[in-house]
């Protein structure tokens, strides 16, 4: 096996695929998945790696890539990357969202540049230098190419996760996103909070506008929002405070404020409503006592006494399927991740301290199943630029990303003492 790294030739030919990945523009909400999935599916072939494309939704195709092992009774690994992007506003860009151009100081600017068109190209780009180098792996490799991440993956992952191709996969390890990193450490996750998108609603009596009276809804309802905005800000004094990690505390934010009686030009000023709402965006660590949340919820934040109800939008657990908080070992004592942390190190990065994802990703499908699933994507010296205008990825960082990858993937596809079961060891 050859030492790994590519030429300058190579590199400038992966840049190119990037580029060209980049500029399918499969922005939410009607992404070009026909385009995205016959690209890849190309890649794939040029690459000499068999795929499929699933399409368990209509018009939601899922490639599916396999790298075949030596031994297919081993615990497979999964690659997973999603195709969607979230939408831009190209006018407050300095170079339109699917340019993919590359500017003099080596960045990349497009819209998936960082989340996550990049870390799908590593996979690949990563196979076919290990398999130019002659290594076969012994595991299964594979690698998914899955559609609406950024609408929350029910249609995605979501079917993946339920259908009979997946059920066969015997996936050991999943590794799927994570987040730049500004200094030169990389960043790796192992869990995230979960998404409990809360309505809360409140009804009072009606009222000219000019009356002071108790009860009505909007001041039911803002009465809750200052409770909230103290708990809001305890939270996130913990965080400012060095105390807590992101990832660690609970996070709430106002997304919209629901209320008034419109007219055609505007809203009746002089009429006390007699319903409002709020919306909000809360985040859940998996180190919470999420019935304790619920209740504060139901008690000091929407009291049916002062006329509010709550609903949540979406309520992701905190619990996987055995009822343990959905985390994978981010340790010693976990194999996959020795093997982790020894690839990066070969390749010659660093991983800081494991982390829980602020917010959702994919990978909560697999935790959720008790499937080992860390969020890690190469992108260390860079801002974190993930739905914000002026997405960019430098070409050195995203080859260098290959590298890492071509180091963790033939680290993880070696058999290095996997239990298997006694069975299968006979059937060997
Ligand atoms: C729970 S579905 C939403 C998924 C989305 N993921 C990335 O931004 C997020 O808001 O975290
Ligand atoms: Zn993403
Ligand atoms: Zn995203």
């Amino acid at each position: 096996v050859k030492p790994s790294g590519l030429t300058s030739s190579e590199a400038t030919a992966a840049v190119s695929r990037f580029q060209e990945y980049l500029r399918i523009d499969t922005a939410q909400p009607s992404p070009d998945y026909v385009k995205a999935a016959a690209f890849i599916t190309s890649q794939a072939e040029y690459i000499g790696l068999e795929s499929q494309t699933l399409e368990l939704v209509a018009g939601k195709p899922l490639v599916l890539v396999k790298w075949p092992g030596k031994n297919s009774a081993l615990p497979s690994l999964l690659l997973n990357s999603h195709t969607d992007v979230v939408p831009s506003e190209p006018d407050k860009w300095d170079h339109h969202p699917f340019s993919a151009s590359l500017d003099s100081s080596g960045r990349i600017y497009a819209r998936g540049s960082q989340d996550m068109k990049c870390v799908g190209m590593q996979y690949l780009e990563a196979i076919h230098l290990l398999k130019k180098a002659g290594f076969t792996p012994d595991r299964d490799i594979y690698l998914t190419f899955v559609p609406d991440e950024e609408i929350g993956g029910n249609a995605g992952v979501g079917a993946f996760v339920k259908s009979e191709i997946f059920k066969k996969l015997n996936i050991g390890l999943v590794l799927d996103e994570g987040l730049a990193s500004p200094g030169d450490e990389y960043r790796l996750f192992y869990g995230e909070r979960s998404p409990w998108w809360t309505v809360i609603r409140s009804k009072g009596e009606p009222g000219h506008g000019a009356k002071l009276y108790d009860g009505s809804a909007m001041e039911n309802l803002l009465k809750s929002i200052e409770v909230i905005k103290r708990f809001r800000t305890a939270q996130f004094d913990l965080v400012k405070a060095g105390v807590k990690a992101e990832g660690d505390v609970v996070s709430i934010n106002f997304v919209y404020l629901k209320a008034g009686t419109p007219t055609p030009t505007g809203f009746v000023m002089n009429l006390q409503p007699s319903e409002a709402e709020v919306g909000l965006d809360i985040r859940v660590p998996p180190s919470a006592d999420p019935e304790a949340l619920e209740r504060r919820i139901a008690e000091e934040w929407a009291p049916s006494s002062r006329n509010l109800t709550y609903e949540f939008k979406q309520k992701v657990p905190i619990f996987d399927i055995y009822g343990k908080p959905a985390v994978t070992v981010a340790d010693s004592s976990n194999p996959w991740w020795n093997l982790l942390e020894e690839a990066v190190k070969k390749a010659g990065g660093k991983l800081g301290k494991p982390e829980i994802f602020p917010a959702s990703t994919d990978a909560r499908y697999y935790r959720e199943l008790g499937i080992p699933a860390f969020g890690f994507s190469p992108m260390a010296n860079t801002p974190i630029l993930l739905h914000d205008h002026n997405e960019f990825l430098s070409k050195d960082e995203y080859l260098k990303g290959i590298e890492i990858y071509e180091s963790i993937i033939k680290e993880l596809a070696s058999h290095n003492g996997d239990t298997i079961d006694e069975e299968t060891k006979a059937e060997l």
